[in-house]
């Protein structure tokens, strides 16, 4: 565990009801422990888990488009609205680590091409298995990263890292996230819908849903909850869902 604590500076907010102090989650902010080194942020649409996510990466001094410290880029940089509004408590404090946002993702590969042409930054794609990851499919090029790029002392902040993968390679991540944590001394926060994903064992589900950040089980969270009713239930449902009258 490193990153134990992340606190919302309410007296230096200039406008609680703008973007982002807005949203319910992060209004209803004080302090939220991290007491885990698997925090799963979970929620509706919208609830403001990515919004979070990112101010901790700003604070981190990684690259808020994703990446760690040392990726300098200007494609499709962002600020982070909420960055400049947080404390992190650390302890200790390391500053290893990497922001994965699966939407600029192509982006970060085509940048670590670009690297590779040139011979002072070529590492002949090391951190990535030895392959382009613009030469792996999206689910490939992601567990690449995890299994290659991932090691000791580090914080990973995962957004959505199940966009790219199928059912089994989910749990290959599942894996590699073990591994990650108990070998190699990983803390990770991740931001997702996926009921596989949210399986981990012993993880913090944090829920963003309600109009606070509130730990919850995982049988009761509705990815869960939701995805077993569906299964069980799909024709009851879908009759219920595309009836017309
Ligand atoms: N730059 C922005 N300016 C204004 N509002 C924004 C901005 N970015 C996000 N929002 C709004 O803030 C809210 C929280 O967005 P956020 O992306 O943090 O949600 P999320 O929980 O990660 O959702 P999802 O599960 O869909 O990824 C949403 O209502 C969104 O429309």
């Amino acid at each position: 565990m490193f990153l134990k604590k992340i606190t919302l500076l309410k007296d230096d907010i200039p406008q609680v009801n703008s973007y982002p102090f807005s949203i319910p989650a992060i209004k209803g902010l004080r302090e939220l422990e991290l007491t885990n080194k698997v925090t799963f942020f979970i929620g509706e649409n919208g609830s403001g888990k990515s919004t979070l996510l990112e101010a901790v990466a700003d604070k981190c001094g990684f690259h808020t488009a994703g990446g760690g410290k040392n990726n300098y880029y200007d494609v499709h940089s962002s600020h982070s609205d909420l960055g400049d509004y947080i404390r992190l408590s650390w302890m200790p404090k390391i500053t290893n680590g990497f922001f994965l946002r699966a939407e600029s993702f192509y982006h970060f590969a085509t940048l670590q091409d670009e690297l590779e042409k040139d011979p002072f930054t070529r590492t002949n794609y090391r951190a990535y298995g030895g392959k382009s990851l613009l030469q792996q499919s999206h689910g490939e090029s992601f567990l690449s990263l995890f299994q290659h790029r991932f090691n000791g002392q580090a914080i990973y902040l995962l957004d959505e890292p199940e966009a790219a993968l199928s059912p089994q390679r989910q749990l290959t991540f599942i894996r590699i996230l073990h591994d990650l944590v108990e070998y190699e001394d990983c803390q990770f926060i991740i931001a997702t819908h996926s009921p596989i994903l949210l399986g981990y064992p012993n993880a913090s589900i944090l829920n963003f849903d309600g109009g606070t950040i509130a730990e919850i089980q995982y049988e009761q969270t509705d990815n869960y909850r939701l995805t077993k009713y569906f299964l069980q239930h799909r024709e009851k449902m879908l009759n219920e869902l595309l009836r017309d009258d």
